[in-house]
């Protein structure tokens, strides 16, 4: 089956110099979409992707979506891209993201993260290696290794990368709702790489994620940051309500303190109670990805439900607050609190608000400051989960097999993707999500890394995939 395939993956390893390097100009272009500061580079990432793209013989559109929410920043513009209009043959609609996250060397990284750093053992460390410059590279990488081999291109590719997911996808839903039956209207079926492996060594096809509701707590009091031995016991500090307010959120086991959220969560079925044994997984692999033991379960099962189908709250940070080493006696006078929480079926995105919300001005009320709370959700986006009972992931599982010489297992996932369900509704069609890099990666982390093993072995995966997509019968 699938004869071409050798010869793929043969111009893949002989160019696999030139796809690292690739990876290595993507990286260069720090595309941060949270600051402000970096859109200028979001949008160069954007256009670096474009170019690649026509160079490819791709035809290419950059599409503008206007303001970010509440800002006068225009949003980065998302690429849409054809390569292939052959009616005989199918439309596979691949997307990713070419944002990233906040990096700085003095968070604890090793090497400069804007800089692709190629290590001994095969890493290659730098922000985006894996979330999501690899992936989205590997797609254009597919291409050039077809035409260099001389072998047709087995499906038409339409492909949507966007440069704001790590900011909640601003304006994205939209476009997507809109071309559903526009420029995605071809589309057989749609693949996402932009997610992990569970551990090091198996592979895994995709068919769930968690959602995520990300709120803001705003405590203000003081017109100007104080003195805190001029005022300090004088003035009511906006800092100690909002960490006792935060500390009221969820407990060090993990468990969410907020009435309201568990009584949303789909129960667990006997049918799914069987499903984790034959994952694999080991608590092993989770302590190396972890960097230590501190887990709060010690067992696979309870670790893999508490990351797939419970959810989960996180605290992120404080806005405002002093952070630098050093000792300054200051009081802030407005702090923002950051936490999100991961969202699993059958929970909805309103009645959490609304929980999370009547929950945390209950808990400021108890405390009697004079001081003034705002608290509202930043972005929100919905869980997904699909079936992989359908051609597009029986060619993934065939994919995986040829290249990696394993059956994937079939997962689900902790983080979120909320596009992948605006993506299924929009066009109807089945979306799978198909890993590149592994669970040691360190996605959003410090020494961010995506293998080259994985890089290489993950171009040949997307290239083989679409040949077995051309090749399954339709269900
Ligand atoms: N690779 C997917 C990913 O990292 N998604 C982000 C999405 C997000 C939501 N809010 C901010 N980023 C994730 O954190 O899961
Ligand atoms: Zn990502
Ligand atoms: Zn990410």
């Amino acid at each position: 089956m699938a004869p071409q395939l050798d010869g793929y993956f043969q111009k893949v390893d002989e160019l696999s110099d030139k796809f690292i390097d690739r990876l290595r100009q993507a990286v260069a272009i720090p595309s941060v979409s949270a600051e402000a500061a970096r859109r200028p580079d979001v949008v160069r990432m954007g256009q670096f992707l474009a170019d690649e793209l026509t160079k490819l013989g791709a035809s290419v559109e950059l599409r503008q979506l206007g303001k970010q929410e509440g800002t006068d920043l225009d949003l980065p513009p998302v690429v849409l891209a054809r390569y292939g209009n052959d009616k005989s043959k199918r439309t596979i609609l691949v997307y990713g993201h070419y944002d990233v996250q906040p990096a700085q060397k003095s968070d604890g990284w090793d090497t400069e993260p804007f800089e692709l750093v190629i290590k001994e053992d095969g890493r290659m460390c730098g922000r985006g290696s894996t979330d999501d410059k690899g992936p989205v590279l590997g797609w254009l990488n597919a291409i050039e290794a077809h035409q260099v081999a001389g072998i047709d291109f087995p499906v038409n590719l339409l492909m949507c990368f966007e440069g704001m997911e790590e900011y909640g996808s601003d304006g994205l839903d939209d476009l997507v709702y809109a071309e559903g039956k526009g420029f995605f209207a071809d589309a057989d079926a749609v693949c996402i790489s932009d997610n992990y492996w569970l551990g090091t060594e198996k592979p895994c096809l995709t068919y769930g994620l968690r959602g995520v509701n990300y709120y803001n707590i705003e405590v203000s009091g003081p017109g100007a940051d104080l003195h805190s031995g001029v005022f300090g016991g004088t003035a009511q500090e906006p800092m100690t309500d909002l960490v006792r307010i935060m500390a009221s959120l969820v407990d060090s086991e993990g468990r969410i303190l907020i009435p309201g959220i568990a009584e949303q969560v789909a129960p667990v079925t006997p049918d799914e109670e069987g499903l984790y044994d034959g994952i694999s997984f080991s608590m092993e692999t989770l302590y190396e990805s972890l960097g230590s033991k501190t887990t709060i379960f010690d067992d696979k099962k309870r670790t893999l439900m508490a990351r797939w189908r419970f959810p989960s709250l996180s605290l992120h940070g404080i806005e405002g607050a002093f952070s630098g080493s050093g000792a300054k006696t200051v009081i802030p006078a407005k702090v923002i609190g950051k936490f999100s929480i991961r969202t699993v079926p059958n929970m909805e995105i309103e009645k959490t608000n609304e929980a999370v919300v009547r929950y945390v001005e209950e808990v400021f009320s108890k405390l009697g400051s004079k001081n003034t709370l705002k608290v509202y959700p930043q972005h929100c986006g919905r869980w997904w989960v699909a079936s992989p009972n359908h051609w597009n992931f029986s060619a993934a599982a065939k994919a995986t097999e040829r290249v990696w010489g394993v059956k994937p297992d079939f997962t689900r996932e902790g983080g979120s993707i909320p596009v992948t369900l605006t993506f299924e509704q929009a066009t109807g069609k089945n979306v799978l999500l198909l890993p590149m890099g592994s669970s040691t990666d360190g996605a959003h982390s410090i020494n961010e890394k995506l293998d080259k093993r994985n890089y290489i072995e993950g171009i040949k995966l997307l290239g083989a995939y679409l040949h077995y997509v051309a090749e399954e019968p339709m269900n």
